[in-house]
């Protein structure tokens, strides 16, 4: 068996989809004489993630993510490609491979909205045929990491978003799936329950060598999870590397926000790589590879009237955004 639990090459899928004129005569007409267009998916990705790997997984909306996803969980079939998950193809041995997955979705939920969590946990017990034993050892391991003791005894609509999501999760691991798809794990919840949830990942996958394969909007999932992201956008993969290169690539750059005694025109700072200006303050980009910042912020502070410096890193969001936009 392949050394990845993800092994996908030149994975693509399109869509066809029925297309049509605004309006009541075009309604009609399309009953007819139906257009299609088609509708890229993911064109060509090739992806390969190593067992116990937590690996993040990202894009603008539309990028392609979820089709990905559907594929690698077996509800989708591609039209192309090589896609090897745990050894099976998902989409043809889907009931066999299930058996080995565990998802969660920041906004949907797979608890029973009437029954107390604990409930839904027996009932998954059964249909994964979990022995008692490993159960209840599972659920002990859960509840103290977790703090849930009570929580699981409660209706899950009584419960906050927190709690809730923190069942969601238990709900997905009681059958040790080695492999988690985890799409926006932590979407609305507040930073400590956000913490929390992180700390959760990072310890179940260090204890039960979990690979977790994330999709999230939230950056900071990221840099605190992931030591590897690949980005997609318009359905190929832009970027396939570590946090620490992504981080280390843009740290070439740097941004200096400026505080000036008096206020400056636009015009008067046409030298440089201006970011932003607001009367009294600006903010300017510099290349490391094209300038020595000592000497920049030296012939800056003799140029202008600078009562205020900072020098900051791009922040990774910005760093993200460029990747999309390229
Ligand atoms: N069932 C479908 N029928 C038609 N088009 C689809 C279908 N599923 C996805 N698409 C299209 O495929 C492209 C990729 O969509 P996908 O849902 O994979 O993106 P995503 O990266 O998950 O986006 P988001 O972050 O918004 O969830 C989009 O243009 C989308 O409209």
């Amino acid at each position: 068996m392949s050394e990845y639990i993800i092994d996908v090459q030149g994975l693509t899928k399109s869509f066809k989809v029925s297309k049509r004129d605004e309006g009541f005569g075009a309604a009609v007409k399309s009953l007819f004489n139906r257009k299609h267009e088609i509708v890229t998916g993911v064109n060509g990705i090739d992806l390969k993630i190593a067992k116990g790997e937590i690996r993040g997984l990202i894009g603008p909306n539309g990028a392609g993510k979820s089709t990905t996803i559907k594929i690698l969980s077996g509800i989708l079939h591609p039209e192309a490609g090589e896609v090897k998950v745990m050894g099976y193809t998902p989409w043809l041995e889907r009931q066999k491979f299930v058996k080995h997955l565990g998802v969660v979705f920041g906004q949907k939920s797979q608890l029973w909205w009437d029954l107390p969590a604990i409930d839904t946990f027996a009932l998954n017990r059964d249909m994964y045929k979990v022995s008692r034993q490993r159960y209840s050892e599972l659920l002990d391991y859960f509840k103290e990491m977790l703090a849930i003791q009570d929580v699981i005894h409660k209706p899950v609509r009584q419960l906050s978003l927190g709690e809730r999501m923190k069942c969601e999760f238990v709900c997905a691991m009681l059958h040790e799936p080695p492999l988690v798809f985890l799409d926006e794990p932590t979407i609305g919840l507040d930073i400590i329950s956000k913490e929390n949830i992180r700390k959760f990942i990072k310890q179940v996958n260090q204890d039960l060598q979990t690979t977790f394969i994330l999709t999230t909007h939230d950056l900071t999932d990221l840099e605190n999870l992931c030591e590897n992201v690949t980005i997609i956008n318009k359905g190929v993969v832009v970027y396939n590397d570590t946090m620490g290169n992504l981080n280390r690539y843009f740290s070439q750059k740097k941004l200096i926000d400026i505080q000036f005694q008096d206020a400056m025109s636009r015009e008067s700072l046409s030298d440089y790589t201006l970011l932003a200006i607001d009367d009294m303050s600006a903010t300017l980009e510099i290349d490391l590879n094209e300038q020595d910042l000592r000497q920049f912020v030296y012939e800056l502070l003799g140029r202008l009237p600078v009562q205020d410096i900072n020098i900051r890193n791009i922040p990774i969001e910005e760093v993200i955004k460029e990747i999309y936009t390229a």
